[in-house]
């Protein structure tokens, strides 16, 4: 009898565990969407490591067979050896625009001495780093060129090519994060007589290194971030700079004597440049610094986006496919800590993925998104700025929070991007030289120091 009865608990106990561990499965199947990650610059990385900590299936899909994405400064420019558009528009002297703090990735701290506005060499070896402490490399199908996503039915069918033997996959997947950048596709004016003209034209895309303009009688057109920080790298070798540019932006900084500021480009002859107050320059070599567009080919009508130059519509929370909630674009947001609004966007659509929250009706949402665009369109300015944080970034931030639950950004971060800001318009050439320090998530300190980020160059002193 004493037999029996532990015959029959054991045999009870084995049917619990059968029936716990398919449950258990069965749950793991239904919480554990598959997805796949489009890049692997700072969004593709950032989403990985995420999803990894959560335990939630991917695949990141990488045309090139780097990480890093914008940052992996390549000396070439045009098309690499698989026939693939160069993808970074990474110039040799560029040290970053915002102070250190604004531009690391979450738990993961820069190293104490990294200065305070690092070179691309620099911050690039933290994001090589990063990848490496997560672990990240193993889970990216590098030389896979995403070439065609399309919704069918409840899933996400995504055709990859591989680069070089130029074998085609499909996959299906529930959840597709985009995370291919948009600083790759030149946005081109187009300007009378650009055929005619002799001399060189190029964009900021291309834009490698100012030493080949040494002596040469140079334009820049467009005075955006690119802009103007072009203009202080070439300044230093050239011997005329013409600045040719509509901004209204009060910029301070005093430039050397052979830097002269020009109006509109009008028209171009053989060998040089009508500008719309009827001078005329005679010019060596152009470079447009004329932005970037924002550039999807492989999203097709079945995604439920419209896809304009300047815009992508319409998203939700600047990142969510409002028409296909399951696809989520990050770093789309314009005038931002873009690193840290990166790495938050990935952990909202990481929070969205795994079920922590749900998000509004497609109804709400599109009236949420309408209102933005009848704001903008109401003060006659054009749909892209639908793309720009600019003063509404810490209450983004603080938005997405509480929707989600994910950390908030402290609002440090944005205050140090208006201070940054101001620095820039005062100086281009000494706002790299304060020191910032991180308080606590309201407050930080700043000081005026001597450093240079990087032994290997010098860089251009105040002229
Ligand atoms: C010159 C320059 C300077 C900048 N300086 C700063 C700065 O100082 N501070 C700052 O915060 N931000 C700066 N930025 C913004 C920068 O873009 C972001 O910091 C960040 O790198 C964006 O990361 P991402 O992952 O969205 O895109 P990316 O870095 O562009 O990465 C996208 C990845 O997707 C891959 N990819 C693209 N299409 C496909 C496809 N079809 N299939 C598969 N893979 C694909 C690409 O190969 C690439 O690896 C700068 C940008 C530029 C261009």
């Amino acid at each position: 009898m004493r037999y029996l009865c532990v015959f029959l608990s054991v045999w009870c106990l084995h049917f619990i565990y059968i029936f716990a561990y398919h449950i258990k499965v069965y749950q793991a199947k239904s919480i554990s969407p598959r997805v796949c990650i489009i890049g692997a610059g700072i969004a593709g990385l950032t989403s990985a490591r995420y999803l990894k900590e959560e335990g939630i299936n991917f695949t990141v899909l990488e045309a090139t067979k780097y990480i890093g994405g914008t940052w992996r400064y390549e000396p070439r420019v045009g098309f690499d050896e698989n026939g693939l558009p160069i993808h970074t528009s990474m110039y040799k002297h560029l040290r970053t625009n915002l102070p250190k703090q604004t531009m690391e990735l979450r738990g993961f701290p820069m190293p104490e001495d990294m200065p305070s506005f690092p070179s691309w060499q620099i911050y690039y070896n933290y994001i090589k780093s990063y990848a490496n402490h997560f672990d990240i490399e193993k889970h990216i199908k590098f030389l896979h060129n995403v070439i065609l996503v399309r919704r069918e039915g409840n899933v996400w069918k995504v055709r990859h090519r591989h680069v070089v033997t130029g074998e085609e996959y499909e996959e299906e997947y529930d959840f597709v994060i985009v995370g291919s950048g948009h600083h790759s596709k030149p946005n081109m004016p187009e300007i009378p007589g650009e055929q005619q003209f002799k001399g060189t034209i190029i964009h900021s895309h291309d834009y490698r290194e100012p030493e080949v303009f040494k002596n040469r009688r140079v334009l820049i057109v467009g005075a955006g971030p690119s802009g103007m920080d072009i203009a202080i790298d070439v300044a230093f070798y050239c011997k005329t700079l013409f600045h040719s540019h509509h901004s209204k932006v009060n910029f301070r900084t005093k430039f050397p004597n052979h830097y002269i500021r020009k109006p509109d480009v009008k028209e171009f002859n053989g060998t040089g440049v009508f500008f719309v107050d009827g001078t005329y320059e005679e010019i060596d070599d152009v470079i447009y610094c004329t932005g970037y567009e924002y550039y999807y080919p492989f999203l097709d009508d079945t995604c439920g986006l419209t896809l304009g130059k300047h815009y992508v519509v319409p998203l939700y929370k600047y990142m969510v496919n409002i028409n296909q909630p399951s696809m989520v674009l990050l770093g789309l947001v314009i005038r931002a800590c873009l690193v840290v609004a990166i790495d938050a966007q990935a952990r909202y659509a990481t929070a969205l993925i795994k079920g922590n929250f749900t998000l509004p009706s497609k109804e709400d949402m599109l009236e949420e998104w309408q209102k933005q665009a009848d704001i903008i369109l109401s003060k006659g300015r054009p749909l892209s700025d639908i793309h720009f944080l600019a003063e509404k970034e810490d209450q983004y931030y603080a938005e997405i929070t509480a929707e989600s639950g994910i950390d908030r950004v402290p609002p440090v971060m944005f205050k140090i991007r208006i201070v940054d800001t101001e620095a820039k318009l005062e100086n281009l050439y000494t706002y790299r030289n304060y020191v910032y320090k991180v308080i606590d998530n309201e407050t930080f300190t700043r000081s005026f120091e001597n450093e240079t980020a990087d032994s290997n160059y010098n860089f251009p002193s105040l002229p």
